[in-house]
């Protein structure tokens, strides 16, 4: 039986001053503490290809999971910067109205485009065994993990992964795609889950 496409989906690390709403910048010594440790989480698995955002939070958390997986040699993907892909819809809860009111007309369509070239380039079915780190954002995986369960276009919203938490997708040809875990922390401490509204102790 081959074990098909496997998407290792990560959020990067924290990043200093986050709680700021800053757009983007360097990991924080918690944020450098999580890529070690999501490092060694993964280190027995035979990756094919290693993708990153090209923001600076993604770009050093690859740089540290590669310094201590020295197999691993991660490239910058422009299908995985942070976006938003869609507008507001009356299905989400209320509570999200006030975030989309602030995002432009163009960032969406912007996102919605990303997005659409980034399921035909990596969510993708295979016959050979093939496994695929992404490193990368909420939104970004939220849409991912709603695509595989081939859930509405709004529901990626709410779907949220901790900073180097670990979710994983399969693809196998003639299956449909499995969402073999999601958001991950048995990795991280207590006091390393962060990026999450609602704090996740257990
Ligand atoms: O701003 C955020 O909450 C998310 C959105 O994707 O981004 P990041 O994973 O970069 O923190």
């Amino acid at each position: 039986m081959t074990v098909g496409h496997v998407l290792y989906l990560v959020r990067h690390g924290e990043q200093v001053d986050a709680e700021y709403g800053v757009a983007d910048g360097p990991l924080s010594p918690r944020g450098e503490r999580q890529a070690r440790l999501i490092a060694d989480r993964l280190g027995g698995v035979p990756f094919d290809n290693v993708w990153h955002s090209p923001l600076q939070r993604a770009a050093e958390t690859a740089a540290i999971m590669g310094k201590q997986l020295p197999a691993l040699d991660p490239k910058p993907s422009p299908l995985l910067f942070d976006c938003v892909p869609t507008e507001y819809s009356p299905e989400m809860p209320h509570a999200f109205e006030p975030f989309f009111n602030a995002v432009s007309e163009e960032e969406v369509d912007a996102g919605r485009a990303q997005m659409s070239d980034a399921i035909a380039e990596f969510l993708t079915p295979s016959r050979e065994t093939r496994h695929d780190l992404l490193i990368t954002h909420n939104f970004v995986i939220g849409w991912f993990v709603r695509e595989a369960l081939s859930a509405p276009g709004w529901r990626w919203v709410g779907v949220n992964q901790a900073n180097c938490g670990l979710t994983i997708i399969r693809y196998r040809s003639g299956r449909m795609p499995e969402l073999v875990t999601h958001n991950d922390l048995g990795h991280l401490p207590v006091e390393l889950r962060t990026g999450l509204a609602d704090p996740q102790p257990y």
